[in-house]
């Protein structure tokens, strides 16, 4: 066993007890995911409790997705993480929740749009307030290469795009870390907290 999996592996342990000590895990939703190599991620497998995780919970897979730890099924949305892997080999670690903010406004809006908070600072290459960081939402599908197909083609055409959200589903976001990864998601969940208490100020 490598270093750098069990180094990975105890930080999605911790991200997974961080996000279940925040509601942004329930029930078995969410997975999560690093690099171990240039084709190999350690990814969740499928049916876990998220908040609850020991080192039985993980395998490794290629890039493909496809399990690199006989008998041991990856993730039913571990596309969503190689499709990212794929896209940039910069990125370290995918992380997926099921917030209830991120799950409600994502059934209201088809975009969530930050503008004017100091906290859009948390996201790479954003140094000021004064901009907007705009959050698409997609629709949900049981079809994942689908569903990843659509999410590329939107990244080619807004490669600075940070995270998304899957309709009535959860919130996806990367980095090259997994510590910034789940700094991240941390500021997301600020943000949609903050939208959130807006519209109902704006109502
Ligand atoms: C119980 S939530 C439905 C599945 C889901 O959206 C999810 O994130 C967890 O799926 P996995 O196969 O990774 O456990
Ligand atoms: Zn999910």
């Amino acid at each position: 066993m490598s270093d750098t999996l069990s180094r990975l592996r105890a930080e999605l342990i911790a991200a997974g007890q961080f996000f279940h000590s925040r509601g942004w895990v329930p029930a078995t939703s969410s997975n999560f995911s690093a690099r171990l190599a240039d084709a190999e991620i350690l990814i969740t497998s499928s049916g876990q409790h998220k908040g609850r995780l020991d080192e039985g919970g993980f395998l490794r897979a290629d890039l493909q997705g496809v399990s690199l730890d006989a008998g041991k099924r990856p993730s039913a949305e571990t596309g969503l993480h190689t499709v990212m892997y794929r896209r940039d080999p910069a990125i370290g670690s995918v992380l997926h929740t099921h917030s209830v903010n991120a799950t409600v406004l994502s059934m209201r809006l088809d975009q969530v749009v930050f503008d004017g908070y100091e906290v859009q600072k948390a996201f790479p290459g954003v140094e000021t307030h004064e901009g907007r960081v705009v959050i698409p939402v997609f629709p949900n599908s049981q079809d994942i290469p689908a569903l990843a197909a659509v999410v590329d083609a939107y990244l080619d055409a807004n490669p600075h795009t940070v995270g998304y959200l899957i309709r009535g589903h959860g919130l996806y976001t990367w980095g090259v870390t997994v510590a910034d990864t789940q700094r991240h998601i941390e500021a997301l969940e600020f943000l949609f907290e903050c939208v959130y208490r807006q519209m109902l100020l704006d109502r």
